[in-house]
């Protein structure tokens, strides 16, 4: 395994430091570090982070391979800065037994590019009818933790309580799709002045905020772990702030599209900005990042939902929901939050790595790590060019947007994925 010697990088925006990666580990910290076998990178002016962990990636297989492999997926998330991401189970077969998540979790393993996380649907087929096999699927090789039907709700009061009550027996946690489903028949995009302009059909701030107070409320009376998907309203982070002074076990994530875009894109009527759930208004953009700064939500997860060509490209209400994430996702936090690595680290590293307890990521880069870590130019400038992603799909929002921000290199277990902002394989 050949050890790398980095000269000069600032370890989450502290002091320019040397870190020796060796054996799967840092090995050394500190200044003036030498190592006659080790290849030398040049780290000057580049910020050292803990590889970044998404807890909300749609790698589309089984089912949509088209669309993305979970070995396309995990190089778009390595380039990205991504060590680990966790897998939705709404694929073609539903990962809702032991053998699809045990099928998802191997060809993570087989791309080796990041440690891909399975996630097990909560109820059968997604169907909100029945619960899934649960513990089969938190037994099985995956060891899955977290569960979750997004794209649906999880709408039905009692198997939701039926679930975070399962959970508790293995510390797993639900993630929500908080969208009441009445509330949102027909809906096109966010309910407001722009949609009544357009003519769409509205999904009202109230559809997801009504299932947070109902499932914060669930959570804490049988005292289980939630966790709440995209959360886009400025209500929705009021909701969350009270649960959370209540000492209620729930966390909550935002997008980086729901951090940067309003509803005024629709009026592009380019579908590319057609989402679940909606881009939202300049006010509750605003919320959402007060509340990240603040820690009401605890992180930022991507989204990435990627979707074919046939999908995306034609009318907007036949357009598939969904956006692109994990190769602009630091970007749009360096734009959205400035050089505050600090809080980059913990909202995009050690958070989602705490609440999936994934043992050996989102540790600051230190002596005795694992070396799951990635080395940012926060000077560097780069145009998305949507051919160039690694992803098979195209559906990014920024195309042809200058995004501060770029990946220089990413390690998983002190092997590089990313050198010189190319994957390694
Ligand atoms: N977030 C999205 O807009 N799309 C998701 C599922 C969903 O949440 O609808 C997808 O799987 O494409």
């Amino acid at each position: 395994m050949t050890a790398y010697l980095i000269k000069s990088v600032s370890v989450v925006g502290a002091a320019p430091t040397d870190l020796l990666i060796r054996d799967g580990v840092v090995a050394e910290a500190g200044a003036g570090l030498t190592a006659p076998d080790a290849t030398v990178l040049d780290g000057t002016g580049l910020v050292a982070l803990p590889g970044l962990v998404d807890l909300h990636t749609h790698l589309r297989e089984p089912g949509r391979e088209d669309a993305e492999t979970v070995e396309s997926g995990s190089r778009a998330a390595a380039l990205g800065g991504y060590t680990a991401v966790c897998a939705m189970a709404n694929t073609s077969p539903v990962a809702d037994t032991a053998g699809v998540v045990e099928q998802v979790w191997r060809l993570g393993r087989e791309a080796g590019l990041v440690d891909v996380q399975p996630i097990g649907a909560v109820t059968v087929g997604l169907a909100g009818g029945q619960l899934a096999e649960l513990g089969a699927m938190a037994d099985s090789a995956a060891r899955v933790r977290i569960f979750s039907d997004d794209g649906h709700c999880v709408a039905d009061p009692k198997l939701m309580r039926r679930a975070l009550e399962y959970v508790k027996a293995f510390d797993g946690v639900i993630a929500q799709h908080a969208e009441e489903p009445r509330l949102t028949e027909g809906a096109q995009m966010h309910e407001g002045e722009v949609s009544t302009r357009l003519g769409l059909t509205g999904w009202p701030a109230v559809a997801e905020e009504a299932i947070i107070a109902r499932d914060v409320l669930l959570a804490e009376h049988v005292g289980s772990r939630l966790h709440v998907c995209h959360v886009s309203t400025a209500g929705s982070v009021e909701v969350l702030r009270h649960a959370k002074a209540r000492g209620v076990k729930v966390t909550a994530e935002v997008t980086p599209h729901h951090l940067l875009l309003t509803d005024a894109k629709a009026e592009t009527y380019d579908p590319v900005y057609k989402v679940n759930p909606p881009l939202r208004t300049a006010t509750d953009v605003a919320a959402l990042r007060a509340a990240l700064a603040e820690g009401v939500i605890d992180i930022i997860a991507t989204d990435h939902a990627p979707h074919a060509v046939e999908d995306k490209e034609c009318e907007w209400a036949y357009a598939r929901p969904g956006m692109l994430g994990l190769e602009t996702a630091l970007s749009i936090a360096l734009d959205v939050l400035g050089p505050q690595w600090d809080l980059i680290a913990e909202r995009m590293s050690r958070a989602p790595a705490r609440i999936a307890g994934l043992d050996g990521h989102g540790a600051d880069p230190a002596p005795g790590v694992p070396a799951n870590l990635t080395l940012v130019d926060p000077a560097a400038r780069r145009t998305i060019e949507p051919a160039e992603l690694a992803s098979r799909s195209r559906n990014t929002p920024y195309a042809r947007m200058a995004l501060p921000g770029r990946i220089v290199a990413t390690f998983l277990r002190g092997e590089p994925t990313v050198l010189d902002g190319k994957a390694t394989k």
